[in-house]
């Protein structure tokens, strides 16, 4: 899909054909001034600033311009409902209670005694205000970014009814309603922790959940009675409940409030990785039916495109039918791991992946150069990633450029890197998965030292220490060339490295 660029906004053409002030324009809406604002910078107009309104800077409109900021991170605060109050009663007045208990039979004292709840010992059960409503978040398939989070960061949940009525107790006091459980709804993969440290929970799989604030208790009833009858009702009515100052717990208790981070992590068996434009959402468009923006300018993904692979037909009728995740990350660029470009917060996604697919331009001017910087900024944000299985796609080779030197390149990257520790020599020979590879095994390979053990010292690291690739096929994604062959290569290494 062709998103336009801001230099190909009609807002140039206005600009430059009638010389305005950009003060004219800048009473447009806050999307436009920005631009304005750039091609003021590439095309010096003399022009006389008048005041300016400034921009609006609500949340949703923030959102619209850089979307890749928000859609993984974010912060809200939740708070669970009060308890519901208990109420003072009274028991109800008895008239001539002597004269009558005498000629009272057995059958009706216990009718008497059976309008009000009682428990197991016979202690009166007095009405208590209802449950405040508690806060839990789960995972919901439907749900794919933290967008939304944004529209709306705090979120309150109801309190518990009171004990409806004052007055006479009766059977007909019931307790206050419970307050309905506020569900919050996250994408799979979202890490729920306190706002400051604590993690809480990580919810993977669909229905996982997590109860991150309680309502509060509601109150207890109390019975008003007269001083004479006091001690012996008293002994009867159990329920009596206090704080920890001895205060009698009359009024529901307060909910809590939570301030959260909410954080997503792509769940995907397969990561794609490459510099801007090397085709990545082209291939996750040729081999599942994802829809990702394509285009031929650096950044056109914004965010984590996601898509199925079907099951591997190799492994027969049983087993086909499992499916195969693949997320199509942001294109990384030189210092992405320090923040450059969209990279960074796009780095954490792969966290989850089992296998990396690097999607080379095989037409750029220096492929290799190219494959290098996505593996070094890998390095450098978390070391682990290059320990991780990957194969490499070589793509674009429909271009007679990468054509003609497909061979030396498939030779050059299968050689960089060491024989990993995933990688035993013996076993990819005896399934001949890595046939360059193995045949071009020399003597100044390297071998992992068992010295890089904690991640500082894995940094240090050349990439040439850390394994080299499980694969490395030539492909057109766009033509449709070599699909097969970079299926095969990425099931067989999916395969052999389950988790
Ligand atoms: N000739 C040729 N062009 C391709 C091929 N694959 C992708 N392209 C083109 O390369 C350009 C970039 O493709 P994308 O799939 O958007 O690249 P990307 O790696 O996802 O880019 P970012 O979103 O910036 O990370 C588009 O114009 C594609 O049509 C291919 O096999 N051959």
């Amino acid at each position: 899909m062709h998103r336009p660029h801001p230099c190909e906004t009609p807002l140039l053409d206005t600009l430059i054909a009638s010389q305005k002030t950009p003060s004219l324009l800048f009473s447009k809406r806050d999307n436009y001034l920005r631009t304005t604002h750039d091609i003021l910078h590439c095309h010096p107009i003399s022009c006389r600033l008048t005041r300016v309104k400034p921009p609006p800077s609500s949340n949703s409109d923030s959102l619209t311009r850089e979307p890749h900021k928000y859609f993984d991170q974010v912060f809200i605060s939740v708070r669970s409902g009060d308890g519901g109050h208990g109420a003072v009663l009274t028991m109800p007045v008895q008239k001539d209670t002597k004269k009558k208990a005498y000629g009272r039979s057995e059958k009706e004292k216990q009718r008497k005694k059976s309008l009000y709840k009682r428990d197991s010992s016979g202690s009166l059960v007095l009405p208590m205000g209802g449950h405040g409503a508690d806060v839990v978040i789960y995972a919901d398939e439907s749900m794919d970014s933290l967008l939304e989070f944004h529209k709306k960061s705090r979120y309150n949940a109801k309190r518990g009814g009171h004990v409806d009525a004052m007055g006479v107790l009766s059977s007909q006091i019931h307790d206050g309603f419970p307050g309905p459980v506020l569900r919050i709804p996250v994408p799979l993969g979202t890490v729920v922790k306190r706002k400051r440290g604590g993690f809480i929970a990580d919810l993977v799989r669909p229905g996982d959940q997590i109860l991150v604030a309680r309502g509060g208790q509601g109150g207890i009833s109390l019975l008003e009675i007269p001083e004479h009858r006091r001690k012996k009702l008293m002994a009867l009515s159990s329920n009596v409940m206090k704080d920890d100052t001895d205060k009698v717990l009359l009024l529901g208790q307060p909910g809590e409030e939570v301030n959260l981070e909410l954080i997503l992590r792509v769940v995907a068996d397969v990561g794609l990785v490459g510099l801007p434009n090397a085709g990545k959402s082209t291939l996750l468009a040729a081999i599942t039916l994802a829809k990702p923006d394509i285009a031929n300018y650096p950044f056109t993904t914004l965010m984590p495109n996601l898509g199925r692979l079907d099951g591997d037909p190799s492994l027969g009728a049983l087993k086909y039918s499992s499916e195969t995740t693949l997320a199509d990350l942001p294109g990384l660029i030189e210092g992405a791991h320090l923040g450059k470009g969209l990279g960074r917060n796009f780095l954490r996604h792969l966290r989850r992946t089992r296998l990396l697919v690097h999607v080379v331009d095989a037409a750029a001017k220096n492929p290799i150069d190219d494959y290098r910087t996505v593996k070094e900024e890998l390095r450098m944000y978390n070391p682990n990633y290059l320990e991780r299985p990957y194969v490499v796609v070589l793509n674009k080779i429909d271009l007679p450029e990468a054509c003609d030197r497909l061979p030396s390149l498939i030779e050059e990257i299968s050689q960089i890197g060491c024989i990993g520790p995933y990688l035993s020599l013996e076993k990819t020979s005896k399934q001949g998965q890595l046939p360059i590879l193995n045949e071009n095994r020399t003597t100044t390979d390297h071998i992992p030292s068992p010295e890089f053990t904690d991640e500082e010292q894995r940094k240090e690291k050349n990439i040439e220490d850390y394994p080299r690739p499980l694969g490395v096929v030539g492909a057109s994604v766009l033509k449709h060339m070599g699909i097969n062959e970079m299926l095969k290569e990425i099931r067989v290494a999916l395969r052999n490295h389950q988790e």
